[in-house]
């Protein structure tokens, strides 16, 4: 039975960092967007990122970056994954060997399956709320938008929290889960019980979905 892998996006100081790697996290995001509460440089991103153990993946955000920017990033967090959460086209996604996320901001009339055809290099495609400012809106986006037949991973987002994402593991069966508003005392600022609260929200959710395949 797969386990639902978690991403904590948005972090900006130690002890959050800290914190969603002992709640059990498996990527954490950093915010390469200028405009966003949650922006950190990518020389304070490596400098967080150095408290990852193996295995905890970096993930570094970028929306409508230029050329110069990402790879500012790149040669800080060489080994991060790349979201890209703007207006990229497939072609400013894809570098040879890089592999990188895509976020399709959702709402009604959208084409995911057309967007997933779009993005097929993609390693997954995160499902977000259609928001003002790209992201991190904490809106929750309509799952019955999302058609049975994806044939990508996928990561779910938009106002995931701990109330609710058991809800949305149970009906998307996502890969992942990705949040940032829903963890937060403040934008940018985690808070580390609502961090434990959500990692544990989804672990009951996978063992609800164990219980029914058996
Ligand atoms: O987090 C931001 O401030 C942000 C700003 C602009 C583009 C993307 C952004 N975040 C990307 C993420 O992956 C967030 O986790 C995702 O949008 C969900 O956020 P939330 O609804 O607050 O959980």
């Amino acid at each position: 039975m797969s386990r639902t892998r978690i991403k904590i996006c948005g972090l900006t100081r130690e002890a959050d960092v800290d914190a969603a790697v002992a709640a059990g996290a498996d990527a954490i995001g950093f915010v390469f967007y200028a405009k966003s509460p949650r922006h950190v440089t990518p020389q304070r991103a490596a400098e967080l990122a150095r408290r990852l153990p193996p295995f905890v993946t970096p993930v570094g955000l970028f929306v409508n970056a230029s050329e110069a920017q990402l790879a500012e990033g790149l040669a800080a967090l060489p080994n991060m994954l790349v979201q890209f959460h703007g207006d990229e086209s497939p072609a400013d996604c894809e570098r040879p060997g890089r592999p990188f996320l895509r976020a399709a901001r959702m709402e009604p009339g959208f084409d995911l399956l057309d967007f997933v055809q779009q993005y097929s290099n993609a390693q997954a495609i995160l499902l977000d709320a259609h928001v003002d400012g790209y992201g991190g809106g904490g809106k929750v986006f309509d799952w019955s938008l999302i058609p049975r037949n994806v044939h990508s991973p996928v990561v779910l987002s938009g106002g995931l929290h701990a109330g609710n994402v058991a809800e949305g593991i149970l009906r998307v069966r996502p890969w992942a889960v990705d949040v940032s508003s829903g963890v937060e005392e403040a934008k940018g600022l985690k808070d580390a019980a609502l961090i434990r609260q959500f990692c544990d929200a989804v672990r009951e959710a996978d063992a609800r979905i164990a219980d029914l395949q058996t």
